[in-house]
Protein backbone atom coordinates (compact mmCIF):
# COMPACT_ATOMS: atom_id res chain seq x y z
CA UNK A 1 0.00 0.00 0.00
CA UNK A 2 2.48 2.06 0.79
CA UNK A 3 4.60 1.53 -1.97
CA UNK A 4 1.32 2.21 -4.29
CA UNK A 5 0.90 5.17 -2.73
CA UNK A 6 4.70 6.19 -3.96
CA UNK A 7 4.34 5.04 -7.10
CA UNK A 8 1.23 7.11 -7.93
CA UNK A 9 2.80 10.33 -6.66
CA UNK A 10 6.12 9.93 -8.67
CA UNK A 11 4.33 9.11 -11.81
CA UNK A 12 2.03 12.45 -10.90
CA UNK A 13 5.24 14.29 -10.58
CA UNK A 14 6.50 12.90 -14.04
CA UNK A 15 3.61 13.41 -15.52
CA UNK A 16 2.99 17.28 -13.99
CA UNK A 17 6.95 18.08 -14.83
CA UNK A 18 6.19 16.48 -18.73
CA UNK A 19 3.38 18.68 -19.44
CA UNK A 20 5.45 21.83 -17.63
CA UNK A 21 8.70 20.99 -20.09
CA UNK A 22 5.84 21.00 -22.93
CA UNK A 23 4.39 24.22 -22.15
CA UNK A 24 7.90 26.17 -21.82
CA UNK A 25 8.90 24.34 -25.31
CA UNK A 26 5.58 25.47 -26.64
CA UNK A 27 5.25 28.76 -24.93
CA UNK A 28 5.63 31.07 -28.44
CA UNK A 29 3.10 29.45 -30.01
CA UNK A 30 0.22 29.04 -26.97
CA UNK A 31 0.00 32.61 -25.99
CA UNK A 32 -2.89 33.27 -24.21
CA UNK A 33 -1.08 37.01 -23.70
CA UNK A 34 -1.44 39.47 -26.93
CA UNK A 35 1.85 40.50 -27.84
CA UNK A 36 0.60 43.86 -28.09
CA UNK A 37 -0.58 43.98 -24.52
CA UNK A 38 2.92 43.42 -22.65
CA UNK A 39 4.87 46.64 -21.95
CA UNK A 40 7.57 48.35 -23.73
CA UNK A 41 10.96 48.04 -22.43
CA UNK A 42 11.65 50.91 -20.13
CA UNK A 43 13.16 54.14 -21.18
CA UNK A 44 13.17 57.62 -20.36
CA UNK A 45 9.88 60.18 -20.02
CA UNK A 46 8.38 60.65 -23.26
CA UNK A 47 7.51 64.36 -24.60
CA UNK A 48 3.81 64.60 -26.00
CA UNK A 49 3.93 64.02 -29.75
CA UNK A 50 7.78 64.26 -30.30
CA UNK A 51 8.16 61.45 -27.94
CA UNK A 52 12.42 61.27 -27.34
CA UNK A 53 13.54 62.81 -30.11
CA UNK A 54 15.20 65.82 -28.12
CA UNK A 55 17.12 63.07 -26.18
CA UNK A 56 18.51 61.13 -29.62
CA UNK A 57 19.16 63.98 -31.67
CA UNK A 58 22.50 65.01 -30.14
CA UNK A 59 26.33 64.42 -30.54
CA UNK A 60 28.23 61.32 -29.17
CA UNK A 61 24.45 59.56 -28.95
CA UNK A 62 26.58 56.44 -27.79
CA UNK A 63 27.51 58.50 -24.02
CA UNK A 64 23.48 59.21 -23.75
CA UNK A 65 22.26 55.96 -24.44
CA UNK A 66 24.96 53.91 -21.75
CA UNK A 67 23.80 56.12 -19.45
CA UNK A 68 20.39 54.93 -20.18
CA UNK A 69 21.49 51.45 -19.75
CA UNK A 70 22.75 51.90 -15.96
CA UNK A 71 19.17 54.02 -15.47
CA UNK A 72 16.95 51.12 -17.40
CA UNK A 73 19.30 48.37 -17.96
CA UNK A 74 19.80 46.13 -21.31
CA UNK A 75 17.45 47.04 -23.34
CA UNK A 76 15.81 51.05 -23.85
CA UNK A 77 12.91 51.84 -25.38
CA UNK A 78 12.46 55.10 -26.88
CA UNK A 79 9.78 56.74 -29.65
CA UNK A 80 9.85 59.63 -31.73
CA UNK A 81 7.05 60.94 -33.63
CA UNK A 82 5.42 57.62 -34.01
CA UNK A 83 8.86 55.41 -34.47
CA UNK A 84 9.75 52.94 -32.00
CA UNK A 85 13.59 52.60 -31.05
CA UNK A 86 14.97 49.77 -28.95
CA UNK A 87 18.62 50.24 -27.87
CA UNK A 88 20.09 47.10 -27.08
CA UNK A 89 22.98 47.78 -24.30
CA UNK A 90 24.06 43.82 -23.61
CA UNK A 91 25.91 41.40 -25.98
CA UNK A 92 23.58 38.63 -24.62
CA UNK A 93 20.61 40.41 -25.97
CA UNK A 94 22.30 41.09 -29.59
CA UNK A 95 23.36 37.55 -30.21
CA UNK A 96 19.33 36.70 -28.45
CA UNK A 97 17.87 39.03 -31.13
CA UNK A 98 19.95 39.53 -33.91
CA UNK A 99 21.33 35.91 -34.43
CA UNK A 100 19.11 33.56 -32.92
CA UNK A 101 16.29 35.52 -34.33
CA UNK A 102 18.34 36.42 -38.01
CA UNK A 103 14.95 36.07 -40.11
CA UNK A 104 13.07 38.78 -38.32
CA UNK A 105 15.87 41.43 -37.19
CA UNK A 106 17.87 41.77 -40.35
CA UNK A 107 16.04 44.59 -41.81
CA UNK A 108 17.53 47.64 -42.15
CA UNK A 109 16.04 51.03 -40.69
CA UNK A 110 13.85 53.22 -42.93
CA UNK A 111 15.80 56.30 -43.87
CA UNK A 112 14.00 58.68 -45.80
CA UNK A 113 16.76 61.54 -46.00
CA UNK A 114 19.20 58.52 -46.51
CA UNK A 115 17.24 56.46 -48.47
CA UNK A 116 14.33 58.30 -50.39
CA UNK A 117 16.45 61.13 -50.88
CA UNK A 118 19.75 59.87 -51.07
CA UNK A 119 19.27 56.54 -52.30
CA UNK A 120 21.82 54.71 -49.83
CA UNK A 121 20.32 51.76 -50.01
CA UNK A 122 21.10 50.87 -53.44
CA UNK A 123 24.14 50.09 -51.55
CA UNK A 124 23.85 46.61 -50.01
CA UNK A 125 25.10 47.60 -47.00
CA UNK A 126 21.84 49.77 -46.37
CA UNK A 127 19.41 47.65 -47.87
CA UNK A 128 16.47 45.60 -46.41
CA UNK A 129 17.12 41.75 -45.80
CA UNK A 130 15.68 41.37 -48.97
CA UNK A 131 16.84 39.62 -52.83
CA UNK A 132 18.85 42.40 -54.04
CA UNK A 133 20.48 42.15 -50.09
CA UNK A 134 21.46 38.38 -50.93
CA UNK A 135 22.59 38.74 -54.35
CA UNK A 136 25.34 41.93 -53.66
CA UNK A 137 26.15 39.91 -50.26
CA UNK A 138 26.67 36.79 -52.32
CA UNK A 139 28.95 38.84 -54.68
CA UNK A 140 30.95 39.72 -52.63
CA UNK A 141 31.40 37.20 -50.94
CA UNK A 142 33.73 35.57 -53.70
CA UNK A 143 36.51 38.35 -52.53
CA UNK A 144 36.27 38.50 -48.85
CA UNK A 145 35.95 34.99 -47.88
CA UNK A 146 38.63 33.42 -45.82
CA UNK A 147 39.89 31.64 -48.30
CA UNK A 148 40.11 34.89 -51.02
CA UNK A 149 41.80 37.12 -48.42
CA UNK A 150 44.88 35.18 -47.84
CA UNK A 151 45.89 36.10 -51.57
CA UNK A 152 45.90 39.70 -50.80
CA UNK A 153 48.70 39.23 -47.97
CA UNK A 154 51.27 40.38 -50.35
CA UNK A 155 49.28 43.71 -51.49
CA UNK A 156 48.65 44.75 -47.81
CA UNK A 157 52.15 44.46 -47.14
CA UNK A 158 52.95 46.46 -49.97
CA UNK A 159 50.99 49.44 -48.96
CA UNK A 160 52.22 49.23 -45.21
CA UNK A 161 55.53 48.90 -46.64
CA UNK A 162 54.71 52.04 -48.89
CA UNK A 163 52.76 53.72 -46.38
CA UNK A 164 55.57 53.92 -43.83
CA UNK A 165 58.10 55.20 -46.71
CA UNK A 166 55.66 58.34 -47.18
CA UNK A 167 55.46 58.91 -43.61
CA UNK A 168 59.34 59.28 -43.77
CA UNK A 169 58.75 61.57 -46.34
CA UNK A 170 55.53 63.67 -45.29
CA UNK A 171 55.15 62.90 -41.51
CA UNK A 172 52.52 65.76 -40.86
CA UNK A 173 50.96 64.25 -43.57
CA UNK A 174 49.86 61.51 -41.93
CA UNK A 175 45.71 61.87 -41.46
CA UNK A 176 45.96 62.06 -45.72
CA UNK A 177 48.36 59.24 -46.12
CA UNK A 178 46.53 56.89 -43.87
CA UNK A 179 43.44 57.37 -45.70
CA UNK A 180 45.26 56.65 -49.00
CA UNK A 181 46.59 53.64 -47.36
CA UNK A 182 43.15 52.70 -46.58
CA UNK A 183 41.77 53.57 -49.94
CA UNK A 184 44.71 51.54 -52.12
CA UNK A 185 43.71 48.26 -50.39
CA UNK A 186 40.02 48.15 -50.96
CA UNK A 187 40.75 49.64 -54.39
CA UNK A 188 43.24 47.11 -55.37
CA UNK A 189 40.53 44.17 -54.17
CA UNK A 190 37.89 45.48 -55.77
CA UNK A 191 38.55 47.20 -59.18
CA UNK A 192 42.64 46.30 -59.57
CA UNK A 193 43.21 50.17 -59.13
CA UNK A 194 46.36 51.35 -57.58
CA UNK A 195 46.81 54.95 -56.54
CA UNK A 196 49.81 57.10 -55.36
CA UNK A 197 48.25 60.36 -53.91
CA UNK A 198 45.92 61.02 -51.72
CA UNK A 199 44.20 63.74 -53.67
CA UNK A 200 43.09 61.45 -56.12
CA UNK A 201 39.93 61.77 -57.52
CA UNK A 202 38.84 58.58 -57.08
CA UNK A 203 39.28 59.00 -52.63
CA UNK A 204 38.79 62.61 -52.38
CA UNK A 205 34.63 61.72 -53.98
CA UNK A 206 34.56 58.86 -51.85
CA UNK A 207 35.91 60.74 -48.45
CA UNK A 208 33.27 63.28 -49.24
CA UNK A 209 30.47 60.62 -50.03
CA UNK A 210 31.08 59.13 -46.91
CA UNK A 211 31.13 61.91 -44.93
CA UNK A 212 27.28 62.58 -45.71
CA UNK A 213 26.61 58.66 -45.80
CA UNK A 214 27.65 58.25 -42.95
CA UNK A 215 25.73 61.11 -41.21
CA UNK A 216 22.51 60.04 -43.26
CA UNK A 217 22.98 56.61 -42.08
CA UNK A 218 22.98 58.13 -38.19
CA UNK A 219 19.79 58.10 -36.99
CA UNK A 220 18.25 60.92 -35.61
CA UNK A 221 20.36 63.52 -37.65
CA UNK A 222 17.68 64.50 -40.26
CA UNK A 223 14.25 65.31 -39.04
CA UNK A 224 12.71 64.16 -42.11
CA UNK A 225 13.61 60.81 -40.59
CA UNK A 226 11.14 61.56 -38.15
CA UNK A 227 8.64 63.34 -40.55
CA UNK A 228 8.90 62.13 -43.81
CA UNK A 229 6.01 64.69 -45.09
CA UNK A 230 8.91 66.90 -45.32
CA UNK A 231 10.66 64.93 -47.87
CA UNK A 232 7.83 67.12 -49.97
CA UNK A 233 9.87 70.33 -49.03
CA UNK A 234 10.79 72.61 -52.15
CA UNK A 235 14.43 71.88 -53.70
CA UNK A 236 15.65 74.99 -52.02
CA UNK A 237 15.36 73.94 -48.55
CA UNK A 238 18.67 73.32 -47.44
CA UNK A 239 18.33 69.69 -46.77
CA UNK A 240 17.03 68.93 -50.10
CA UNK A 241 19.30 70.32 -51.59
CA UNK A 242 22.16 68.46 -49.18
CA UNK A 243 20.44 65.67 -50.31
CA UNK A 244 20.62 66.32 -54.23
CA UNK A 245 24.54 66.64 -53.71
CA UNK A 246 25.16 63.51 -51.51
CA UNK A 247 22.75 61.57 -53.97
CA UNK A 248 25.31 62.98 -56.90
CA UNK A 249 28.44 62.70 -55.24
CA UNK A 250 27.53 58.86 -54.17
CA UNK A 251 26.58 57.84 -57.78
CA UNK A 252 29.66 59.36 -58.87
CA UNK A 253 31.77 57.89 -56.31
CA UNK A 254 30.51 54.40 -57.49
CA UNK A 255 30.69 54.83 -61.15
CA UNK A 256 33.92 56.37 -61.04
CA UNK A 257 36.05 53.33 -60.55
CA UNK A 258 33.55 50.74 -61.75
CA UNK A 259 33.79 52.69 -65.57
CA UNK A 260 37.58 52.84 -65.15
CA UNK A 261 37.33 48.55 -64.88
CA UNK A 262 35.01 48.56 -67.84
CA UNK A 263 37.63 50.93 -69.55
CA UNK A 264 40.06 48.83 -69.10
CA UNK A 265 38.47 45.32 -70.15
CA UNK A 266 37.23 46.87 -73.49
CA UNK A 267 41.31 47.82 -73.76
CA UNK A 268 42.51 43.97 -72.57
CA UNK A 269 44.43 45.77 -70.08
CA UNK A 270 42.39 45.51 -66.95
CA UNK A 271 44.14 43.81 -63.62
CA UNK A 272 42.83 41.29 -61.87
CA UNK A 273 39.59 42.48 -59.10
CA UNK A 274 36.53 41.46 -57.82
CA UNK A 275 34.88 43.80 -60.53
CA UNK A 276 37.16 42.63 -63.66
CA UNK A 277 36.73 38.55 -62.50
CA UNK A 278 33.16 38.76 -62.32
CA UNK A 279 32.64 41.15 -65.37
CA UNK A 280 34.99 38.70 -67.33
CA UNK A 281 33.23 35.40 -65.59
CA UNK A 282 29.46 36.50 -64.38
CA UNK A 283 27.63 34.22 -62.30
CA UNK A 284 24.88 33.43 -64.28
CA UNK A 285 22.00 32.58 -61.40
CA UNK A 286 21.99 36.56 -60.36
CA UNK A 287 19.24 38.39 -62.50
CA UNK A 288 20.66 41.95 -63.42
CA UNK A 289 23.70 41.26 -62.82
CA UNK A 290 26.57 43.99 -63.82
CA UNK A 291 24.16 46.85 -61.82
CA UNK A 292 24.47 43.91 -58.89
CA UNK A 293 28.06 43.80 -59.39
CA UNK A 294 28.23 47.57 -59.14
CA UNK A 295 26.72 48.22 -56.23
CA UNK A 296 28.30 45.25 -54.30
CA UNK A 297 31.56 46.93 -55.18
CA UNK A 298 30.66 50.10 -53.92
CA UNK A 299 29.82 49.03 -50.66
CA UNK A 300 33.01 47.07 -50.21
CA UNK A 301 34.10 50.33 -51.04
CA UNK A 302 32.42 52.34 -48.75
CA UNK A 303 32.15 50.41 -45.97
CA UNK A 304 35.67 49.30 -45.83
CA UNK A 305 37.80 52.68 -46.38
CA UNK A 306 36.88 54.84 -43.93
CA UNK A 307 35.95 52.05 -40.68
CA UNK A 308 39.85 50.99 -41.53
CA UNK A 309 41.09 54.68 -41.44
CA UNK A 310 39.48 54.71 -38.38
CA UNK A 311 40.51 52.83 -36.57
CA UNK A 312 44.37 53.07 -37.56
CA UNK A 313 43.58 56.72 -36.76
CA UNK A 314 42.55 56.03 -33.12
CA UNK A 315 45.62 53.73 -32.85
CA UNK A 316 47.97 56.81 -33.54
CA UNK A 317 46.10 58.73 -31.21
CA UNK A 318 46.49 56.08 -28.75
CA UNK A 319 49.94 55.59 -29.39
CA UNK A 320 50.88 59.31 -28.45
CA UNK A 321 48.90 59.34 -25.33
CA UNK A 322 50.34 55.95 -23.92
CA UNK A 323 53.82 55.68 -24.95
CA UNK A 324 54.39 53.51 -22.45
CA UNK A 325 52.06 50.80 -24.09
CA UNK A 326 54.01 51.59 -27.32
CA UNK A 327 57.32 50.40 -26.09
CA UNK A 328 56.30 47.00 -25.14
CA UNK A 329 54.12 46.42 -28.21
CA UNK A 330 57.49 47.51 -30.20
CA UNK A 331 60.07 45.49 -27.97
CA UNK A 332 57.57 42.34 -28.65
CA UNK A 333 58.04 43.19 -32.64
CA UNK A 334 61.53 43.68 -32.42
CA UNK A 335 61.85 40.47 -30.55
CA UNK A 336 59.61 38.07 -32.38
CA UNK A 337 60.35 39.80 -36.00
CA UNK A 338 63.61 40.79 -35.57
CA UNK A 339 65.41 43.95 -36.36
CA UNK A 340 66.41 43.05 -40.28
CA UNK A 341 62.61 43.21 -41.49
CA UNK A 342 59.41 44.24 -41.33
CA UNK A 343 56.60 42.03 -39.93
CA UNK A 344 54.44 40.39 -41.93
CA UNK A 345 50.62 38.81 -42.02
CA UNK A 346 51.70 36.01 -40.94
CA UNK A 347 53.62 36.98 -38.14
CA UNK A 348 50.17 37.86 -36.53
CA UNK A 349 49.98 34.75 -34.47
CA UNK A 350 53.09 34.82 -32.91
CA UNK A 351 52.94 38.45 -31.55
CA UNK A 352 49.97 38.58 -28.30
CA UNK A 353 50.83 42.29 -27.12
CA UNK A 354 50.19 43.50 -30.35
CA UNK A 355 47.55 41.74 -30.50
CA UNK A 356 45.68 43.05 -27.35
CA UNK A 357 46.79 46.93 -28.28
CA UNK A 358 44.67 46.04 -31.66
CA UNK A 359 42.13 44.63 -29.70
CA UNK A 360 42.39 47.63 -26.67
CA UNK A 361 42.15 50.33 -29.60
CA UNK A 362 39.29 49.06 -31.29
CA UNK A 363 37.21 49.30 -27.91
CA UNK A 364 38.98 52.29 -26.06
CA UNK A 365 37.08 53.64 -29.19
CA UNK A 366 34.79 51.64 -31.41
CA UNK A 367 35.17 52.93 -35.34
CA UNK A 368 31.52 52.08 -35.48
CA UNK A 369 30.22 52.59 -31.68
CA UNK A 370 26.66 52.09 -32.24
CA UNK A 371 27.38 49.61 -34.52
CA UNK A 372 24.18 49.13 -37.40
CA UNK A 373 21.04 49.44 -36.47
CA UNK A 374 18.91 46.17 -37.45
CA UNK A 375 14.95 46.80 -37.75
CA UNK A 376 12.40 43.77 -37.17
CA UNK A 377 10.42 42.50 -40.18
CA UNK A 378 7.27 41.45 -37.70
CA UNK A 379 6.22 42.14 -33.97
CA UNK A 380 7.99 40.46 -30.92
CA UNK A 381 8.22 39.84 -27.60
CA UNK A 382 11.75 39.66 -25.87
CA UNK A 383 12.21 39.36 -21.87
CA UNK A 384 8.36 39.97 -21.33
CA UNK A 385 9.06 43.37 -23.24
CA UNK A 386 6.93 43.88 -26.29
CA UNK A 387 8.75 45.08 -29.89
CA UNK A 388 6.88 46.16 -32.14
CA UNK A 389 7.52 45.50 -36.09
CA UNK A 390 9.59 47.70 -37.41
CA UNK A 391 11.73 49.06 -34.62
CA UNK A 392 15.08 50.68 -35.35
CA UNK A 393 16.92 47.97 -33.12
CA UNK A 394 20.19 49.87 -32.37
CA UNK A 395 23.08 47.59 -30.71
CA UNK A 396 24.95 49.85 -28.39
CA UNK A 397 29.04 48.14 -28.56
CA UNK A 398 29.92 51.44 -26.41
CA UNK A 399 28.06 49.73 -23.51
CA UNK A 400 30.06 46.52 -24.23
CA UNK A 401 33.35 47.87 -24.84
CA UNK A 402 33.07 50.21 -21.59
CA UNK A 403 31.28 47.49 -19.08
CA UNK A 404 32.91 47.98 -15.58
CA UNK A 405 35.83 45.77 -14.49
CA UNK A 406 37.08 45.59 -11.14
CA UNK A 407 40.28 45.21 -12.28
CA UNK A 408 40.72 47.13 -15.27
CA UNK A 409 39.12 51.14 -15.29
CA UNK A 410 37.43 50.94 -18.73
CA UNK A 411 38.68 54.39 -19.41
CA UNK A 412 42.23 53.54 -19.19
CA UNK A 413 44.08 52.06 -22.08
CA UNK A 414 45.34 48.65 -20.90
CA UNK A 415 46.03 46.05 -23.79
CA UNK A 416 46.59 43.91 -20.77
CA UNK A 417 43.11 43.49 -20.36
CA UNK A 418 43.06 41.04 -22.98
CA UNK A 419 45.95 38.92 -21.68
CA UNK A 420 44.61 38.44 -18.29
CA UNK A 421 41.99 35.31 -18.06
CA UNK A 422 41.26 35.93 -14.62
CA UNK A 423 38.99 39.58 -14.98
CA UNK A 424 38.01 38.74 -18.86
CA UNK A 425 37.29 41.14 -21.13
CA UNK A 426 35.17 40.42 -23.67
CA UNK A 427 37.11 40.60 -27.46
CA UNK A 428 35.93 42.96 -29.83
CA UNK A 429 35.86 40.87 -32.68
CA UNK A 430 32.77 39.30 -30.91
CA UNK A 431 30.81 42.97 -31.44
CA UNK A 432 33.21 45.58 -33.51
CA UNK A 433 31.78 44.02 -37.43
CA UNK A 434 28.13 43.70 -36.43
CA UNK A 435 26.06 40.33 -35.86
CA UNK A 436 24.08 37.73 -37.55
CA UNK A 437 23.22 37.59 -41.13
CA UNK A 438 24.35 41.44 -41.50
CA UNK A 439 27.93 40.82 -39.80
CA UNK A 440 30.52 42.72 -42.02
CA UNK A 441 32.02 40.35 -44.54
CA UNK A 442 35.48 42.78 -44.98
CA UNK A 443 35.91 41.75 -40.86
CA UNK A 444 38.63 39.16 -42.21
CA UNK A 445 40.67 41.10 -44.85
CA UNK A 446 40.15 44.86 -42.04
CA UNK A 447 41.59 42.31 -39.22
CA UNK A 448 44.76 41.78 -41.74
CA UNK A 449 44.96 45.44 -42.89
CA UNK A 450 45.14 46.70 -39.56
CA UNK A 451 47.26 44.18 -38.01
CA UNK A 452 49.84 44.46 -40.95
CA UNK A 453 49.24 48.68 -40.82
CA UNK A 454 49.85 48.52 -37.15
CA UNK A 455 52.95 46.32 -36.93
CA UNK A 456 54.76 48.44 -39.53
CA UNK A 457 54.18 51.36 -37.77
CA UNK A 458 55.47 49.63 -34.93
CA UNK A 459 58.77 48.49 -36.04
CA UNK A 460 59.53 51.62 -38.14
CA UNK A 461 58.53 54.21 -35.77
CA UNK A 462 58.26 56.33 -32.50
CA UNK A 463 54.92 57.64 -31.96
CA UNK A 464 54.64 60.83 -29.36
CA UNK A 465 52.17 64.13 -29.00
CA UNK A 466 53.01 67.49 -30.59
CA UNK A 467 55.98 69.52 -29.42
CA UNK A 468 53.66 72.40 -28.88
CA UNK A 469 50.05 72.06 -27.52
CA UNK A 470 48.01 69.27 -25.55
CA UNK A 471 46.85 66.50 -27.59
CA UNK A 472 43.24 65.49 -26.48
CA UNK A 473 41.48 62.57 -27.56
CA UNK A 474 38.09 64.18 -29.41
CA UNK A 475 36.59 62.17 -31.66
CA UNK A 476 33.35 62.41 -34.33
CA UNK A 477 29.73 61.70 -33.54
CA UNK A 478 28.48 60.05 -36.73
CA UNK A 479 28.09 56.27 -37.31
CA UNK A 480 31.69 55.65 -38.25
CA UNK A 481 33.48 58.12 -35.47
CA UNK A 482 37.16 59.26 -36.39
CA UNK A 483 40.03 61.18 -34.09
CA UNK A 484 39.17 65.09 -35.00
CA UNK A 485 42.24 66.24 -37.05
CA UNK A 486 45.45 66.45 -34.72
CA UNK A 487 48.86 67.03 -34.58
CA UNK A 488 51.82 64.31 -33.47
CA UNK A 489 54.95 63.55 -34.00
CA UNK A 490 56.07 60.19 -36.00
CA UNK A 491 59.69 59.98 -36.41
CA UNK A 492 61.75 56.50 -37.58
CA UNK A 493 62.83 54.70 -34.89
CA UNK A 494 66.88 54.40 -35.92
CA UNK A 495 68.52 55.09 -39.87
CA UNK A 496 68.46 51.66 -40.30
CA UNK A 497 64.92 51.37 -40.07
CA UNK A 498 64.18 54.30 -42.08
CA UNK A 499 66.26 52.35 -44.77
CA UNK A 500 64.89 49.05 -43.62
CA UNK A 501 61.49 50.69 -44.68
CA UNK A 502 62.52 52.07 -47.83
CA UNK A 503 64.24 48.95 -49.46
CA UNK A 504 61.22 47.16 -48.42
CA UNK A 505 58.61 49.84 -49.85
CA UNK A 506 61.14 49.78 -53.19
CA UNK A 507 60.07 45.88 -53.66
CA UNK A 508 56.50 47.32 -53.94
CA UNK A 509 54.40 45.98 -56.83
CA UNK A 510 51.47 48.61 -55.96
C1 LIG B 1 37.82 48.04 -38.80
C2 LIG B 1 37.17 47.76 -39.88
C3 LIG B 1 35.70 47.48 -39.96
C4 LIG B 1 34.73 47.59 -39.01
C5 LIG B 1 34.88 48.02 -37.56
C6 LIG B 1 33.48 47.22 -39.63
C7 LIG B 1 32.27 47.18 -38.97
C8 LIG B 1 31.08 46.84 -39.57
C9 LIG B 1 29.81 46.81 -38.89
C10 LIG B 1 29.57 47.14 -37.44
C11 LIG B 1 28.88 46.46 -39.80
C12 LIG B 1 27.37 46.31 -39.56
C13 LIG B 1 27.01 44.88 -39.25
C14 LIG B 1 25.59 44.72 -38.79
O1 LIG B 1 24.69 45.25 -39.43
O2 LIG B 1 25.34 44.09 -37.74
C15 LIG B 1 29.56 46.27 -41.07
C16 LIG B 1 28.92 45.93 -42.24
C17 LIG B 1 29.56 45.88 -43.44
N1 LIG B 1 30.92 45.95 -43.68
FE1 LIG B 1 32.33 46.30 -42.30
N2 LIG B 1 33.72 46.91 -40.94
C18 LIG B 1 35.06 47.05 -41.18
C19 LIG B 1 35.71 46.82 -42.38
C20 LIG B 1 35.11 46.43 -43.54
C21 LIG B 1 35.81 46.12 -44.77
C22 LIG B 1 37.32 46.15 -44.95
C23 LIG B 1 34.84 45.85 -45.71
C24 LIG B 1 34.95 45.47 -47.16
C25 LIG B 1 35.96 45.48 -47.90
C26 LIG B 1 33.56 45.98 -45.05
C27 LIG B 1 32.34 45.80 -45.67
C28 LIG B 1 31.13 45.83 -45.02
C29 LIG B 1 29.85 45.67 -45.71
C30 LIG B 1 29.65 45.52 -47.21
C31 LIG B 1 28.88 45.70 -44.71
C32 LIG B 1 27.36 45.57 -44.88
C33 LIG B 1 26.94 44.14 -44.61
C34 LIG B 1 25.44 43.91 -44.72
O3 LIG B 1 24.68 44.84 -44.47
O4 LIG B 1 25.07 42.78 -45.03
N3 LIG B 1 33.77 46.32 -43.74
N4 LIG B 1 30.89 46.49 -40.90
Amino acid sequence: MFNTTLDYNGVTWSIGLLVIVVLYVLRPYLRVVPLKSLPYAPGPPMRPFIGNIMDIGAGKLWLKLTDYKYEYGDLVYLQGLGKSILVVNSLKAMTDLFEKRANKYSDRPILVFGNDLMGINRNFSFCDYNDEWRAQRKLAHTALNLTAVKGYYGMQEDVAAVFARDLLQAPGNFMALMRLTASKIILAITYGISLDTPEDKYITILEESSRLGVKAAMPGTYLVDFLPILKYAPSWVPFQREAKYASHLMELSITGPFEHVKRDLEAGTAPPSFVQQLLTDPLHDIADFERRVKWAAGSMYGAGAETTYATVMTFILAMALHPGKQRLAQAEVDRIVGMDRLPTIEDRSRLPYVNALIKETMRWHPAVPLGVAHRNSEDDEYEGYFIPKSTLVIPNVWAIAFEPNEKYDPQAFLPERFLDPSQPTVDPSMWAFGFGRRICPGRFLAENSIFIIIATLLAGFNIAPPDTGELKAQFSSYLISYPEPFDCQIVPRSGIKASMIETRAAQSTI
